[in-house]
C-alpha cells in the first residue's frame, strides 16, 4: 500500500471530523440558546426545554460516533466512491453534497454484502482502521479480480469471509467485559438479518458466538435508522435474561448514536417492581406453565366468596342479616356481567344493598309505608355504613395483582383451591411467605392477573381525578395566555365577544393539550412507566428461555407482532424454556413466523469448537455446528484437581492472561470457592451470552446432573471463551469430554 493513498484517507477522514466537529459546535450552540431561553411564560419555557433535551441527545449522538468514524470505502465499478461511516454527514456546501454514508443507508448496503460472485456494483471494498483521528491501515479487496476462477475457487469465494484483516483484529482483540459494535465487519449472512423488513415474527437461530446479540443490537439501529417516525415515539423494546447480561451489552446502541431503546429483564416489565427476588428452577418453570392461567383465574374466582352461615351488618340498633343465598345471588349477577373482577364489583354492591334493604324493609313491617325515594334513602345509609365495605371487601375484594399473588402464594388452602391440577408437591413449590420478593417469573403471572382484574377502582378513580385536576389547571392556564394575547383587541362589536369567546375556548382546549404532550420524559421512560405499552418492535434475546406464560406478556405489548427473536434451542437452560420454535410461536402466529440462521461463529477458535461439536452431537445428532472463522494456537485440555489449592492456583495463572478470565461453575459450587478476585465465578446461567479470553470450567459432571438440560448448560460453558479453556474436576470427567489432551501431570495454560 503506498503511502500516498494512507495520505489521501487521511485527508479524508480529517474531512470528515471537521465536518463533525462543526455539527457539534452548532448542536452545542442552539442547545445553550434553548435553555438561555427557557424561562417565561411556562409554556414557552417547557417547550424550549424540550428542544433542549432533543438537542442535547443529537449532541450525544454526535459524540458516541467519535471512534472510528468513517471504517469503510466503496470504489464502484461506474467511478463513484462512497466512505462508508458510523453516521451520514454532507458537506456544508449549496448542494449539501454526501460526504459519509451511514452504514444502515441503502447505498452502504454492498460493503456487507458484495463478493467477487456478487459484485453488487463494487469493484474494490476497503476497510480503513482508525486509532483516535489517524488513519493506520487500509485493507482493500479486489472484487474484480475474480474473473478467471475455476470451479472451486468459486466456492472458495462465496464462502470467504469479507474484510478477513478487519474481521480477525476484532475477533481476537482482548475481551473488555462490554460488547463493541461491529459496523465495520457485518458479514453478509448477519447484514440479511439486521436489515431484514421490521413486519412479522423473524426468528434468528444460530450457535455460540454466530453474532446473534450483535445482530440483533445492530438490527434496532437499522430498524430506528430505517423507520423512525414510528419506531422513535413506539420504542423498540430489547428483552435480555439478567441485567448482568444488559449491562453486557448496554453501550452497544449509544456508540451507535440511538438512544430510543428500552433494555430490560423480563423481570421488569411490570411497573413499579423490579422482581429480582431468587427462586428455585423448579418454581419458575411451574410458574411458567401455561396451566398457570387457570390458576390465576380460579384464584380471582375463589376471592368472589360465598359464605355459609348468614353474615351480619351491624345497621341502627339491630345487625342486619345477608343470607348465603342473597351472596350467592349477587355472586352470580355480577360474574355473569361479563365484567373484569374489579370493575364487577359495583354490580355486587348493587345486589348486596338490595338484600339488606329487603332485609330491613321486612324488619320494619313491610314496604307499604315506603315509597321509592324511601328506600332510596335507605339504600344511601346503608351505603354510608362503614362496616359495609369490609363486609364488600370479604364477599369480592377489590384487588391489585400484587395482593392476589401475595395471598395466593402465602396460602396452602388458596393454592390447594386454585390449582387442583398440580400435585402435592408442585403446590408446595408455589407456597412461600408474604415478604417474599417478587421473582422474574412472578412477572408475567401480575401481567396476567392485570388482565384478569381489570384497573382497581380506587386506583382508577384516583388517577382520573389527578388527570381531571391538571388537565383543569392546563386548562385555566392556556386560557390566560390566550386572554393576554386577546386582550388588546376590541371584542365590543355585536355578537362578536359570543363568537370570540367560544373560539377561545376551543383554543385554550387545544393549546393545553399541547402543554401536555410536552412530558420531558423519553419515549422510552414513559413506556417503562405504562404497562399497556404498545411497543413499536421488539427484541429478545436468548429467546429460548422464555416461558409460556413470559411470551404471553411479550405479545400483548406488541399487537403488530413485529418482533426479532434470536436465540439457540440448543442452549435452553430453563426448565420451561423452548425446544421448538414452532411449539413456542404457534399460539400467537401459527405458521407466520420465518427464520434466519447463522452459521459461522466468531467467537471460538476451531480447537475449542470441537468438543463443543461433540456436546452438540449429543444433545442433537440432526444438528450442525457453527463453524469457526478462525484457527486459534491452543487446544483445550482438561486436569484432575488434587484439591482446592491446586484450583487456586490454576484460577491464579489463569488471570495472569490479558483480557477477562471465568470460572465457570455447578449451581452447588457458586459462593463456596475463595478464587482471585481476578476470575469472574459463574453459574452457567449467569455466563449466558458472555464471553472471556480464558475460561475454566469447572466439575462439568455436576454440572451435567444438576439440570435435565445439563448437556445444554455444559454446551454453554465451553463455548464462552475466545482464546483459552480448560476443563477442571475433582472426581469424574464426563465421557464427552474424555478425548481432551489430560494435563493432570503438568496443569499449565
Ligand atoms: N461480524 C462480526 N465482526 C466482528 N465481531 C463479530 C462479528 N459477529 C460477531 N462478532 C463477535 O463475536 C462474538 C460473539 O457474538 P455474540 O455474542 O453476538 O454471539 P451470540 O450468537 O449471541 O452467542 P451466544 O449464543 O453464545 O450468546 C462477539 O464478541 C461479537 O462482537
Amino acid at each position: 500500500m503506498s503511502m500516498t493513498e494512507l495520505d489521501q484517507e487521511q485527508r479524508f477522514v480529517t474531512t470528515a471530523y471537521a465536518r463533525l466537529d462543526a455539527l457539534r459546535a452548532q448542536t452545542a450552540m442552539r442547545r445553550d440558546q434553548a435553555l438561555a431561553q427557557a424561562t417565561g411564560s411556562h409554556q414557552a419555557a417547557a417547550e424550549r426545554e424540550s428542544t433542549a433535551v432533543e438537542l442535547g441527545a443529537q449532541l450525544a449522538a454526535l459524540d458516541a460516533v467519535e471512534q472510528g468514524l468513517c471504517f469503510g470505502r466503496l470504489d464502484l465499478t461506474d467511478g463513484q466512491v462512497h466512505h462508508i461511516g458510523r453516521l451520514g454527514l454532507r458537506a456544508d456546501d449549496e448542494d449539501h453534497t454526501p460526504l459519509l454514508i451511514d452504514w444502515r443507508a441503502p447505498a452502504a448496503r454492498p460493503f456487507y454484502t458484495a463478493t467477487a460472485l456478487r459484485r453488487d456494483g463494487v469493484r474494490r471494498r476497503r476497510h480503513l482502521t482508525t486509532s483516535g483521528r489517524r488513519v493506520v491501515a487500509l485493507h482493500d479487496e479486489q472484487l474484480d479480480q475474480h474473473e478467471q476462477l475455476d470451479r472451486l475457487d468459486l466456492v472458495d469465494a462465496e464462502s470467504a469471509v469479507s474484510g478477513e484483516a478487519a474481521l480477525l483484529a476484532a475477533v481476537t482483540a482482548d475481551r473488555t467485559g462490554r460488547m463493541g459494535e461491529i459496523v465495520a465487519t457485518i458479514q453478509a449472512e448477519q447484514d440479511a438479518v439486521i436489515r431484514a423488513d421490521h413486519r412479522g415474527v423473524l426468528v434468528v437461530q444460530g450457535g455460540p458466538g454466530t453474532g446473534k446479540t450483535a445482530v440483533a443490537l445492530h438490527r434496532a439501529a437499522y430498524l430506528l435508522y430505517t423507520h423512525r417516525d414510528r419506531l422513535a415515539r413506539r420504542v423498540v423494546l430489547i428483552v435480555g435474561p439478567n441485567p448482568a447480561f444488559l449491562r453486557y451489552i448496554e453501550q452497544v446502541l449509544p456508540s451507535l448514536g440511538e438512544t430510543g431503546v428500552r433494555l430490560a429483564t423480563i423481570g421488569e416489565l411490570y411497573p413499579g417492581l423490579t422482581a429480582t427476588a431468587a427462586e428455585t428452577a423448579e418454581a419458575a418453570e411451574l410458574k411458567g406453565r401455561p396451566a398457570m392461567l387457570d390458576v390465576l383465574a380460579r384464584a380471582v374466582r375463589d376471592r368472589q366468596w360465598v359464605p355459609e352461615e348468614p353474615l351480619q351488618l351491624p345497621f341502627e340498633r339491630q345487625p342486619l342479616p345477608l343470607t348465603p343465598t342473597a351472596c350467592r345471588r349477587a355472586r352470580d349477577l355480577a360474574r355473569a356481567s361479563g365484567e373484569l373482577h374489579n370493575a364487577a364489583r359495583p354490580l355486587l354492591e348493587r345486589e348486596i344493598v338490595a338484600a339488606l334493604t329487603e332485609q330491613y324493609v321486612r324488619r320494619i313491617g313491610g314496604t307499604g309505608l315506603l315509597d321509592e325515594g324511601d328506600l332510596a334513602e335507605i339504600r344511601r345509609d346503608l351505603r354510608a355504613t362503614p362496616e359495609l365495605k369490609q363486609l364488600l371487601d370479604r364477599l369480592w375484594p377489590l384487588l391489585t395483582p400484587q395482593r392476589l399473588l401475595t395471598e395466593l402464594f402465602g396460602d396452602p388452602g388458596r393454592i390447594a383451591a386454585a390449582a387442583p391440577e398440580f400435585t402435592a408437591a408442585e403446590r408446595a413449590l408455589l407456597h412461600r411467605a408474604a415478604d417474599h420478593g417478587w421473582t422474574p417469573a412472578d412477572v408475567p403471572l401480575l401481567d396476567e392477573a392485570a388482565e384478569l382484574l381489570g384497573a382497581d377502582l380506587a386506583e382508577q378513580a384516583s388517577a382520573a381525578a389527578r388527570e381531571a385536576d391538571e388537565q383543569r389547571q392546563r386548562l385555566e392556564y392556556a386560557q390566560e395566555v390566550l386572554d393576554i394575547a386577546y386582550g388588546s383587541r376590541s371584542v365590543d362589536l355585536d355578537g362578536g365577544e359570543e363568537l370570540l369567546s367560544a373560539f377561545d375556548l376551543v383554543d385554550a382546549e387545544r393549546l393545553a393539550e399541547r402543554h401536555r404532550t410536552s412530558d420531558l420524559r423519553s419515549p422510552a421512560e414513559r413506556a417503562a412507566a405504562d404497562r399497556t405499552w404498545v411497543y413499536g418492535h421488539i427484541i429478545v434475546d436468548e429467546a429460548q428461555e422464555l416461558s409460556a406464560m413470559a411470551w404471553r406478556l411479550l405479545m400483548r405489548r406488541c399487537p403488530s407482532r413485529s418482533m426479532t427473536l434470536v436465540g439457540d434451542l440448543a442452549q435452553t437452560g430453563d426448565r420451561g424454556g423452548a425446544s421448538s420454535w414452532q411449539r413456542a410461536l404457534e399460539p400467537y402466529v401459527g405458521t407466520r413466523w420465518r427464520l434466519a440462521p447463522l452459521t459461522v461463529n466468531y467467537r471460538t477458535p476451531s480447537e475449542i469448537a470441537r468438543p463443543a461439536a461433540e456436546v452438540l452431537r449429543q444433545l442433537d445428532s440432526a444438528a450442525t455446528p457453527p463453524r469457526a472463522v478462525r484457527d486459534g494456537d491452543i487446544e483445550p485440555w482438561s486436569t484432575l484437581l488434587a484439591d482446592s489449592a491446586a484450583l487456586g492456583a490454576l484460577v491464579t495463572a489463569a488471570t495472569r492472561f490479558p483480557g477477562r478470565c471465568a470460572v465457570i461453575v455447578p449451581r452447588a459450587l457458586r459462593g463456596k470457592l475463595r478464587l482471585d478476585p481476578r476470575a469472574a465465578v459463574l453459574t452457567v446461567a449467569e455466563a449466558k451470552g458472555l464471553e472471556f479470553d480464558t475460561v475454566l470450567t469447572l466439575e462439568p459432571a455436576a454440572i451435567l446432573a444438576e439440570s435435565p438440560r445439563g448437556l445444554s448448560d455444559l454446551y454453554v460453558a465451553l463455548t464462552r471463551a475466545t482464546k483459552r479453556l480448560a476443563i477442571g474436576y475433582f472426581t469424574e470427567l464426563p465421557e464427552v469430554l474424555a478425548d481432551l489432551p489430560d494435563r493432570t501431570a503438568a496443569p499449565h495454560w
